[in-house]
């Protein structure tokens, strides 16, 4: 963790000034009042700059430490964004408000999330969401290193077998129990926190029902299956959706 001088104190007043550089004005309200419910106290700095968010680590009122994911408000694939939401019936746009999709987006997340969560799968635990700030557990590395849990693609598995049996688990339950497909699926999004994978980037999930449901899962797979190939793993696209669709 980074020294005390150098985290951004989101009660102070005079921090204010600091913080609007890195944020636009709304945002940095949206941070204040989830400041005032006790959901963050302090942010340390930054795990990642992405191409759809900023995910910053810090502390909520209790000093459990969180991961605090900023959308961004100018850079987003809006076109993308709309297709999904489309073709999801839980959630409606009005309009075509620029703030009010990436709200839907946010909200989106917050309720994949939720719902893999609340069924026992490895995904970070989602804390609240409001408007473009989406707050959830922090996950880190291990026991003796509470840096941030690396992405797949940054790190040599000891077990990749069993890694990858459980990324799979994860699809088999996510599609056949929780009724979503991740969508974008692939080392980047998974996470490796005490030796486990605990997958994240879940906006842009969608039901079962989603037309474009069927093409995504089996794009997961695939990816899932190439990224294996790094441990020399020849895992079978026929077994692995099979084994999906008749879950
Ligand atoms: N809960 C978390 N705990 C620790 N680190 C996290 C957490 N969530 C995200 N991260 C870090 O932030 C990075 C980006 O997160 P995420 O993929 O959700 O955002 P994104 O903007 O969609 O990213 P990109 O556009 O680069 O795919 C992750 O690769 C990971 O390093």
């Amino acid at each position: 963790m980074r020294k005390l001088e150098e985290t951004k104190r989101l009660k102070s007043s005079e921090d204010k000034q600091v913080s609007s550089e890195v944020f636009d004005d709304k945002t940095l309200k949206v941070l204040y009042k989830l400041a005032k419910q006790g959901y963050i106290n302090t942010l340390n700095g930054v795990i990642s700059t992405g191409k759809e968010a900023n995910v910053f680590y810090g502390y909520d009122d209790d000093m459990m430490p969180v991961a605090v994911k900023i959308y961004r408000v100018v850079t987003l694939d809006f076109k993308k964004i709309k297709e999904y939401i489309a073709g999801d019936p839980r959630f409606k746009t009005h309009g075509n408000k620029t703030r009010q999709i990436i709200n839907t987006w946010t909200n989106k997340e917050f309720k994949n999330l939720s719902r893999l969560y609340n069924l026992g799968l490895r995904v970070p635990e989602p804390y609240t969401s409001l408007e473009n700030v989406l707050i959830m557990e922090y996950l880190d590395k291990s026991e003796d290193d509470h840096s941030a849990a690396p992405p797949l693609n940054k790190v040599k598995l000891k077990d990749p077998k069993i890694v990858f049996d459980e990324i799979i688990n994860f699809i088999d339950k996510c599609y056949n129990e929780a009724d979503l497909v991740h969508g974008d699926l692939s080392q980047y999004n998974i996470l490796l926190s005490h030796n486990h994978p605990y997958v994240i980037d879940l906006s842009q999930a969608t039901l079962r029902s989603n037309p474009s449901s069927r093409m995504l899962l089996e794009r997961d797979i695939k990816n899932i299956i190439y990224d294996a190939k790094k441990y020399k793993l020849n895992l079978s696209y026929d077994d692995i959706l099979n084994r999906v669709l008749n879950g």
